[in-house]
């Protein structure tokens, strides 16, 4: 096989290979009286010696066979950048990955650069990239050397107080940017009252599971993700005053934790007072989580410096810097969690809205022909130490979670940003351009079978082996087409997780930019991809890994004494003699067609194995298209719902606010005819006096009463005086009825008189008798008429 293609100015990623050493002898011990039915695992990789000859030469191919393989599959050969063999330490990949390479391009050439780690669950992508208790990982190296180069050309915020405003002036993200003193106050400041509001913790659970207790239930008390960057807590989340420590394994154990130089015990925030026990309860309260796996808060106190690793040290890499230029840096960092984008730096909205917000790769204004992660928080560090403590407090966010494969096994892909910018001296606040560089913990891939994940855990391992499927097919393609061949095939725009680690591999085009704003053409990005491989692991899992990054690939069939061989065996078995002996019938073939045909049928024998293989090939790409087609069915399911779930949503809420505006319409009506109503009756009252009668009094109406007797009297005497006047002869007037009437009779009259007057006043009374009553007392004339009648 030819060794593995140069990287050419097509390829999009330079590929290496990592393998993970074997677990240490304690481990390996605990694990045989654990499960002593166990078989121990068969290594079924290769390193094959290196292509070229020379003291420093590196292999650069592996062969990989399946363990006890009854079928006798297709051995495969993969070629790749450089091999690192299971003795390669944290030192030799920085050195030997081009990782200081990289870096100089992010720092003097403005290039953006990639690093990403990929490989089964469990295979070591963390510890290659945040490290371990004893030793640094690539992020704590890339950043050491970033510093150490540009430390006396790195602008501080408190030296220059403008600085941030600059930075954000000249952000093309719409990042909220501030300097990470402000940042680890507002993280670790107040921690108590932070604390309380704190979101839910997530399901995580760190060290190696062989070296956890049998039952490991929160009070066994727990070490922090953080740990492994080597800054133990030494304090317990429980209050419990125990923490696990991991066992070092055979590798790390030769380097014990060194600490030299400045450490960042020297930061205020470091030295802030450790919790009590009352105050540890408060502030994470008590953890009964139901989930399956142990939680433990997602942000730790600020972590004692005196565990910080040192090693290895890179004191002798030396990058070169032009003397005039400025630099700030910016850290952000991020994760992909189920194909979304989350900020693991910024704090929830509210503290009541536990709920995270997630953010759009997208083109912004500022930046129109390149996509940027919007709405990011970015802190501005000085020193090394500020990033550290940065990473530490977004590692915390990190989604993690024990499973049967991994005992801390990352659930989402990690981006840990680090922005270089530069200007010259004492150039203008806007003349900050710079570069990246981003370091990708890539999630695991696993199967539900060997990591024994159910429920939310599996659901996202299906997302995390979509999204490296994904991947898979974008580095495949890359290695398809390494020939000359166009990479701007490569169907990156599948999914979040892609289009964040290709979307700038290509350069930008000029036309893109938009008019008003300067371009500034960018260079496409270089990135590097560590593939970690465990050659006791998981053989299906790994080898469809190596089958994907890797840049060539060749597969060999094993040759299977069949029939053919047999026939051929028996060919060169049979005696010359024999056939040049002269038995041959008129069927008889020569010796030298015998053995065409034969060579010939072997040829098609080995014509069938190859397409044997191909088709195992293409049944396996079939078998993926399927599940992709069950995926995409899924997913476009699971669109609809969220669709029809969401028109719901905004349907009742528009019936709602329909409602309310109703309601407040009507309780404005009702309110509008009270005040009208109310408004009348008070015109009403004010308008209309209602007097109450007094009435008469008693004794007026008894004074009047008797006024009209004495008017009566009076008038009953003349005209009793006025009969005496008469003659005598003349007869007596007669009453209506024809009787006469006598001066007693006229008195009864008179007394009638009063009575029916009174009872004409009285209320209520018929008005018949009074006006009897007048005629009774008004009508003078009929005596006169009985007068003249006499
Ligand atoms: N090169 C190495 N040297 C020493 N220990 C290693 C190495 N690689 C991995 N390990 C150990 O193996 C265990 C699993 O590694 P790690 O967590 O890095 O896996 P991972 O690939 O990141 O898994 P996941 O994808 O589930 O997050 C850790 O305990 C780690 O310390």
């Amino acid at each position: 096989m030819d060794p593995p293609p140069k990287p050419s100015s097509t390829s999009l990623f330079q590929v290496y290979l990592r393998l993970r050493p074997r677990p240490s002898s304690l481990v390996q011990l605990t694990q045989q009286s654990l499960y002593p039915l166990l078989t121990p695992p068969e290594r079924y990789l290769t390193v094959e010696p290196p292509v070229q000859d020379g003291k420093d030469a590196m292999p650069t191919h592996i062969t990989l066979q399946a363990p006890s393989d009854s079928r006798k599959r297709a051995v495969e050969k993969f070629a790749f950048t450089k091999v690192f063999e299971e003795q390669a330490e944290q030192l030799d990949i920085f050195k030997g990955t081009g990782l200081v390479p990289l870096i100089e391009g992010v720092i003097g050439e403005g290039r953006d650069g990639l690093l990403a780690t990929l490989g089964v669950t469990g295979s070591g992508k963390s510890h290659t990239i945040l490290g371990s208790k004893s030793q640094r990982g690539l992020t704590q190296l890339s950043l050491d050397a970033l510093y150490r180069s540009i430390k006396n050309q790195l602008l501080h915020t408190t030296s220059h107080p403008s600085l941030v405003s600059s930075l954000s002036a000249a952000d093309a993200s719409e990042a909220q940017i501030l300097p990470a003193s402000s940042f680890l106050d507002g993280v670790y400041g107040d921690v108590l009252a932070e604390r309380s509001n704190s979101r839910a913790p997530t399901p995580m659970m760190v060290g190696r599971t062989s070296n956890l207790p049998t039952k490991y239930t929160p009070k066994n008390g727990l070490y922090s993700q953080w740990s492994i960057l080597g800054l133990s807590t030494g304090y317990s989340p429980r209050g419990t005053g125990q923490s696990i420590r991991a066992v070092p394994i055979a590798a790390e154990s030769e380097h014990p934790a060194r600490v030299t130089g400045p450490l960042p015990s020297q930061l205020p925030f470091w030295n802030s007072p450790r919790l009590t026990r009352t105050q540890a309860k408060l502030r994470f309260g008590n953890f009964q989580d139901s989930t399956s796996t142990t939680s433990i808060p997602r942000r730790n106190l600020p972590h004692r410096p005196s565990a910080l690793p040192q090693y290895p040290d890179i004191s002798d890499v030396n990058i070169t810097t032009d003397p005039n230029i400025e630099y700030a840096i910016l850290i952000s960092m991020y994760e992909v969690y189920n194909d979304r984008i989350f900020d693991l730096l910024s704090n929830p909205p509210t503290p009541k809205d536990l709920r995270r917000r997630h953010l759009l790769f997208k083109s912004t204004e500022a930046s129109p022909d390149r996509k940027v992660v919007a709405g990011l928080r970015k802190v501005v560090c000085a020193s090394y130490e500020e990033a550290l403590m940065v990473l530490e407090t977004g590692l915390m966010e990190r989604r993690v979670a024990g499973t049967g494969s991994n005992s801390a096994s990352s659930r989402s892909h990690g981006f840990f940003c680090i922005e270089v910018k530069r200007r010259p001296r004492g150039g203008a606040p806007s003349a900050w351009t710079g570069a990246q560089l981003s370091i990708v913990d890539l999630a695991g891939s696993e199967r539900a079978r060997n990591a024994k994940t159910a429920g939310a855990t599996l659901a996202e391992a299906g997302k995390i082996n979509e999204s490296l499927m994904y991947l898979g097919q974008c580095l495949q393609m890359q290695s398809d087409c390494h020939d000359g061949a166009k990479p701007s095939i490569v169907p990156f725009r599948q999914c979040k997780l892609t289009e964040l680690l290709f979307s700038n591999s290509f350069p930008s085009s000029a036309h893109n930019a938009a008019p008003h704003h300067a371009h500034h053409h960018r260079n496409a990005q270089k990135a590097i991809m560590i593939v970690t491989a465990d050659p006791l692991g998981d053989f299906n899992a790994t080898s469809q890994i190596l089958r994907y990054s890797a840049l060539a690939r060749e597969v060999t069939v094993p040759r299977i004494p069949s029939v053919t061989s047999t026939i051929l065996s028996g060919t060169t078995a049979v005696p010359r003699s024999q056939v040049t002996s002269g038995r041959v019938t008129p069927n008889a073939v020569s010796a030298e067609e015998y053995e065409a045909a034969v060579s010939e049928v072997a040829r098609l024998d080995e014509e069938v194995d190859i397409l044997g293989v191909r088709l195992a090939e293409e049944e396996g790409r079939r078998r993926e298209a399927e599940e992709e087609w069950r995926r995409a069915e899924e997913r476009a399911e699971e669109v609809e719902r969220q669709v029809r779930e969401e028109c719901w949503a905004e349907m009742e809420v528009k019936i709602e606010a329909e409602r309310r505006r109703w309601m407040g319409a009507w309780c404005e009506e009702a309110d509008r005819n009270d005040e009208h109503l109310d408004r009348k009756l008070e015109i009403l009252s004010r308008g209309i006096q209602i007097h109450e009668d007094p009435g008469p009094h008693p004794d007026d109406h008894i004074a009047d009463l008797e006024s009209q007797n004495e008017a009566l009297r009076r008038k009953l005497d003349a005209m009793e005086r006025e009969l005496q006047c008469r003659s005598p002869t003349k007869s007596k007037p007669r009453n209506p009825s024809g009787i006469a009437m006598d001066s007693s009779d006229a008195e009864n009259v008179g007394f009638r008189l009063v009575g029916l007057s009174l009872e004409s006043r009285a209320p209520g009374v018929a008005k018949t008798p009074r006006v009897k009553g007048r005629k009774l007392t008004a009508r003078k004339w009929d005596f006169g008429e009985d007068e003249e009648g006499f």
